[in-house]
């Protein structure tokens, strides 16, 4: 039957390549689902992310949901909170048995990160306490869709080089809502732009990586490692990756 035909296709589906191919269609959810389930806490929210994840098919639009259903609570989410004086850190909250990862970003004041891809991966960003500012920019020389090609030809007439980064965006992220990227639609730069307050933000990554590449304002792309901070909540040397 046609039905179990497309079940069986489903249950087929390599779960990494679909979610790296889904980057080229996906944008995001603005609202919760009207009829989305409800997320209680932080714990409900990794339960129902680990839920989503054991299916082989992914259903990007639910994780987009349960990210935006979250409502933030510092007590729930402050002993993964760990900030250093020079740069934001990164703290492990779960690696979703090995689907994806889910990480507190803190930002002490003014920290930024620089101009970045996120290795064909899927990158939710919630932000749960004070502000951040997102500028995008354009993937520099990315082949590809019909409005890529488009911007391509407007720059080339406006004799724009075409390895300089070109910023196609810039918006600050209110607490509780999520911003979503992934390479198609381009670069991005976080910032604390607060000099007297810090922020904290949620970063759901799928499929998890450990590379990514971090970009010049000459589009030069240089590989980066990433690395955790804490794990778990425990913050020791070890943890450098
Ligand atoms: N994607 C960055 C944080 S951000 O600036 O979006 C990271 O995982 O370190
Ligand atoms: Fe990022």
């Amino acid at each position: 039957m046609a039905l179990s035909k497309i079940d069986g296709e489903i249950d087929n589906i390599d779960q990494e390549k679909y979610l790296r191919q889904a980057t080229h269609y996906y944008c995001a959810l603005e609202k919760p689902l009207k009829f989305g389930p409800a997320v209680d806490s932080l714990p409900d929210l990794i339960s129902a992310l680990h839920r989503e994840f054991d299916a082989n098919y992914v259903n990007i639009e639910m994780v987009n949901h349960l990210m935006l259903a979250y409502k933030s609570n510092p007590k729930e989410w402050r002993k993964y909170a760990k900030f250093d004086r020079y740069t934001y850190t990164r703290n492990l909250v779960d690696a979703g048995n090995g689907k994806f990862n889910l990480l507190i970003l803190c930002w002490g004041e003014g920290h930024s990160s620089s101009v970045h891809d996120h290795a064909d991966s899927h990158c939710f960003m919630k932000m749960l306490k004070g502000e951040l500012r997102e500028k995008r920019y354009r993937y520099p020389n990315r082949g590809g869709d019909e409005e890529q090609q488009q911007q391509q030809q407007q720059q080339d007439h406006q004799h724009i080089n075409d390895h300089e980064l070109v910023e196609i965006g810039d918006k600050p992220i209110p607490v509780n809502d999520v911003a979503y990227i992934n390479d198609n639609l381009g670069l991005h730069r976080v910032e604390n732009p607060s000099h007297t307050d810090t922020s904290v933000s949620l970063h759901l990554y799928c499929p998890p990586f450990d590379m990514c590449n971090i970009f010049q304002s000459n589009g030069k792309k240089i590989p980066a490692k990433v690395t955790f901070w804490s794990k778990y909540g425990v913050r020791n040397k070890a943890n450098e990756q």
